[in-house]
């Protein structure tokens, strides 16, 4: 076991006084307390009583601007008026039914027509199974067995993609888990993000057993590392041009970069498609879609099984409908963009004025705080003063504005985020570099 060696200022521990207590129940009875590693902040985290807009509020009463948004689904902010008030019509209802409803025909028809390259998808519950399903399907389509999928990316949690994985797999130190027998990930290969020549070399060497490449197209996972010009269209023409099926993890990326994803972003077309997070609203979901004649080897059309008791279930797609035309509707993208333009100019002029060994990046509204070099793939990330950071994390927590808490997680922007907390962003953010 790691021991907690991050020591808090005494007043900060006093102004989280119930969170710390809940927390020492917590350790007893959940693994490190958590339901999900990347909440098991060191010393101990936050709990949250409430949520609205643009701010998060903990059991001792304190209220933060929130960059960490549930890890990227909130784009419209926390509880939304338009969503909430869908969702209680929806549950007037009834909320699960174990049968099919008109509206996974509705969301499905928004989706396909946002989505070039979907022309057919399944509802499932999370990011994982999306792409667990998406990497069945596509050894099932092909028949063959090897999936090559980019260092430092994350997938999810299931046993295929969890090698050199992201996020708090990072984080904690296990990028490779425990409890994954080696002989179920001899046929996940791995190479560098941002390397056209790794990427090549991998490909034709084992294109005839190698079902997809998968790659999340701006990684979000291990810190924010951007795709450099032109490598994501090379990806898609040495895929094509070895009849490998690209798997674009849009979980992500999906209406943040634009509605219709990195794929609208960047005028390029994946095979298959997976999305979640924003897709849901706030509550769980997961897709996989992509071109017919791919799609219709899913169960019960096809042979590749795959299923779910709360699949499609009415609340998540209720939410996930309605977050997606109210972006569309009130042009969403373009003012989080706005916002995060403004935020992260006025982030950089701090670090200008300070000095700091620091760097910024952002696309859309995704931004990331780099303690160190702009990374370009998983190895210079791993680079990254993470220590640092979590420092930071603190002190900007104690400025009541919370930052992801860790450096290899991404920082996102809602539509509820005003210009008074950009200014008191900005303002936060300065006095921590001063007192770093
Ligand atoms: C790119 C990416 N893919 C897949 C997942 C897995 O999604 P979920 O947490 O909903 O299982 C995540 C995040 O968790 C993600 O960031
Ligand atoms: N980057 C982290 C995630 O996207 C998911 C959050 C979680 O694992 O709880």
């Amino acid at each position: 076991m790691e021991k907690i060696l991050i020591q808090l200022p005494k007043r900060l521990v006093m102004k989280l006084e119930k969170s710390k207590a809940l927390y020492e129940e917590a350790v007893k009875l959940l693994p490190g307390g958590v339901s999900s590693p990347v909440r098991a902040i060191k010393p101990f985290p936050f709990y949250t009583a409430k949520a609205e807009g643009s701010k998060i509020y903990d059991v001792d009463g304190n209220c933060y601007i929130d960059y960490c948004l549930a890890y990227g689904p909130l784009i419209l902010g926390h509880a939304n008026p338009v969503v909430k008030s869908a969702l209680m019509e929806q549950l007037e209802k009834g909320w699960l039914y174990g049968t099919p409803i008109e509206l996974e025909v509705k969301y499905a028809k928004l989706i396909t027509k946002l989505y070039k390259s979907i022309e057919m998808l399944r509802f499932v519950n999370t990011g994982s199974e999306a792409t667990m399903s998406a990497i069945r399907l596509a050894r099932g389509f092909t028949g063959r067995n090897k999936i090559l999928k980019i260092e430092g990316s994350f997938h999810g949690s299931h046993d295929a993609v969890l090698v050199k994985a992201g996020s708090g797999a990072t984080t904690h130190g296990i990028p490779n888990s425990a409890g994954v027998p080696p002989d179920f990930v001899k046929h996940t290969l791995q190479v560098p993000f941002n390397d056209v020549e790794a990427l090549a070399e991998v490909v034709e060497k084992n294109r005839d057993d190698l079902a997809c490449v998968i790659m999340e197209p701006v990684m979000g996972n291990s810190s924010l590392i951007i795709p450099e010009e032109g490598y994501l269209k090379e990806v898609r023409k040495i895929t094509a041009e070895n009849d490998v099926l690209l798997i674009f993890d849009e979980v992500i990326t999906g209406f943040r970069l634009a509605l219709g994803g990195a794929q609208e972003f960047y005028g390029i077309e994946a095979d298959l498609t997976t999305l979640g997070k924003i897709a849901g609203g706030g509550l769980p979901i997961g897709i996989f879609g992509g071109r017919r004649e791919i799609m219709e080897h899913v169960a019960p059309s096809g042979n590749v099984y795959q299923a779910g008791t709360f699949s499609g279930n009415p609340l998540s797609l209720t939410a996930g409908y309605t977050t997606v035309k109210f972006m569309i509707e009130n042009k969403v993208i373009d003012v989080v963009n706005r916002t995060t333009e403004e935020l992260v100019k006025g982030l950089k002029d701090q670090i200008e004025d300070s000095n700091a060994n620091l760097e910024i990046d952002s696309i859309a509204s995704m931004f990331c705080v780099y303690f160190g070099r702009k990374p370009k793939n998983y190895a210079d990330a791993l680079k990254l003063d993470k220590d640092r950071y979590m420092k930071f994390f603190w002190k900007m927590l104690e400025n009541d504005v919370f930052f992801p808490p860790s450096q290899f997680e991404t920082c996102f922007v809602s539509y509820a985020h005003t210009k008074e907390d950009v200014e008191k962003t900005i303002e936060a953010f300065g006095l921590c570099l001063r007192e770093l």
